[in-house]
């Protein structure tokens, strides 16, 4: 039997817990349901009580005693950073590409030469399932020590049966073998592969026929995403594409209007995707259609950065009642990190959300984003105890220190991480 953990005087103690079901928006995304002299009590990775450290003294006074205590005297707590959109598994790297854009060509111009997705989805056919494991750990391991306990992971370098299961495979894997969850999503059209270049309706057969079933039946993916964009899928594609796997039990998530305004969050909010991901170029009917329907934005202004490019409208879709979350959309072209702290700090930066809305964004909304709102996301009684304690006395702190990694300790389930 492991000890129960009792962490006491937290400066703040942000538990994110709030009486709203669903995805925060508007106002609601500012309560962060803050707890001055905090306290949490922790028994086999669950979070048994949270409140002020008078009142868990008093709940708990017989068993203290037992407990392993943390001093949090002076240090922020947050629930386990999640990080609702990655690419994590993938083989190589493209640091080439790097100096290549800095030298004027675009991330389009890179793809349509062969380079970009395409050279990612060529070194990842020819990783081994073993080497795929490996490269992802270290990248897994340096999530958890950013404080991200949860990240949602895509397939997509792959777009052949083959490697598109060998990635969703790995991630099943990792699942059973690293600490970090991991939520899979399929995304077989991430991109048109070149066997299939001017026939993409036959590679839309193919990945309906031969992909969709496979992943259902082996249960490697909870949703189905694709890269709609102007020289990739068009809205209409994209529409058949998650519309099939929706008959699979896959819940539609769609990357939309990152490069030219395209009508993808519009495609989002009508089909009822769970979020729309970039939207940097999202239209103003398609910010108000995804409030309506309660779409979640998924923004990635670290990605936004990354290619020189203005951020998503981030202020602008809070304002609209759009529930925003943000994400790394750790990937080795367009965002090569796993920092979810300095995503948080660009998306005060660059995207004008408050230090509050940037750590919902962080945490509760992107739990929303892929389904886990009920185990993650907040620090409340009976969710999975996934804890950040951090070197910074408060949220606004963490969110103005920016550039640096904050974390002091992460506890996984219960179980010291980092
Ligand atoms: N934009 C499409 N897909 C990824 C990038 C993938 C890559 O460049 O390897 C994204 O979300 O940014
Ligand atoms: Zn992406």
């Amino acid at each position: 039997m492991t000890k129960p953990i009792w962490i006491k005087h937290a400066s703040q103690l942000a538990t994110l817990a709030s009486n709203i079901n669903g995805p925060r928006t508007k106002e609601a995304m500012s309560d962060l349901g803050i707890i001055e002299d905090g306290s949490m009590w922790v028994e086999d990775g669950i979070i048994q009580a949270v409140g002020s450290t008078k009142d868990l003294e008093k709940l708990y006074s017989g068993k203290l005693h037992e407990a392993e205590v943390v001093n949090a005297a002076g240090h922020l707590i947050t629930p386990g950073l999640v990080d609702p959109h990655t690419h994590v598994v993938y083989g190589g790297s493209r640091e080439q590409e790097f100096e290549m854009r800095l030298q004027g060509a675009t991330y389009m111009d890179i793809m349509n030469t062969g380079g970009g997705i395409h050279a990612t989805t060529r070194m990842t056919r020819e990783a081994t399932e073993g080497e795929l494991i490996e490269q992802t750990t270290r990248r897994l391991d340096s999530f958890l020590a950013h404080g991200v306990t949860t990240i949602e992971g895509k397939s997509g370098y792959g777009m052949n049966v083959e490697t598109e299961l060998k990635q969703l495979r790995v991630m099943k894997k990792l699942q059973e073998q690293h600490m970090i969850d991991i939520v899979p999503t399929f995304m077989g059209a991430h991109a048109v592969p070149p066997e299939y270049k001017g026939r993409e309706d036959e590679f839309i057969e193919y990945l309906i026929r031969e992909m969709l079933p496979v992943v259902a039946e082996e249960k490697l993916a909870e949703f189905n995403d694709v890269f709609c964009e102007k020289g990739v899928y068009t809205p209409e594609q994209s529409e058949r594409i998650l519309e099939a796997g929706k008959r699979f039990g896959l819940i539609p998530k769609i990357h939309a209007d990152e490069i030219e305004p395209y009508g993808g969050a519009e495609l989002a909010a009508r089909i009822g995707a769970i979020s729309a991901e970039h939207l940097l170029k999202a239209s103003e009917a398609g910010i108000k259609a995804m409030a309506n329907s309660g779409t979640i934005a998924c923004l990635l202004p670290a990605t936004a950065l990354y290619l020189r490019e203005e951020a998503a409208a981030g202020r602008k879709m809070i304002d609209c009642g759009v529930p925003v979350a943000i994400s790394t959309d750790c990937n080795p072209g367009s965002s090569p990190t796993t920092s979810m702290p300095l995503v948080m700090n660009l998306a005060c930066i660059s995207m004008r959300l408050t230090p509050a809305e940037s750590l919902t964004a962080a945490t509760y909304n992107a739990a929303c984003a892929i389904n886990r709102q009920e185990q993650v996301g907040s620090l409340e009684v009976g969710k999975q105890a996934d804890i950040v304690l951090w070197n910074v006395k408060s949220y606004q702190e963490l969110q103005y220190l920016f550039g640096v990694n904050h974390v002091k300790t992460v506890w996984k389930n219960g179980v010291k991480v980092v």
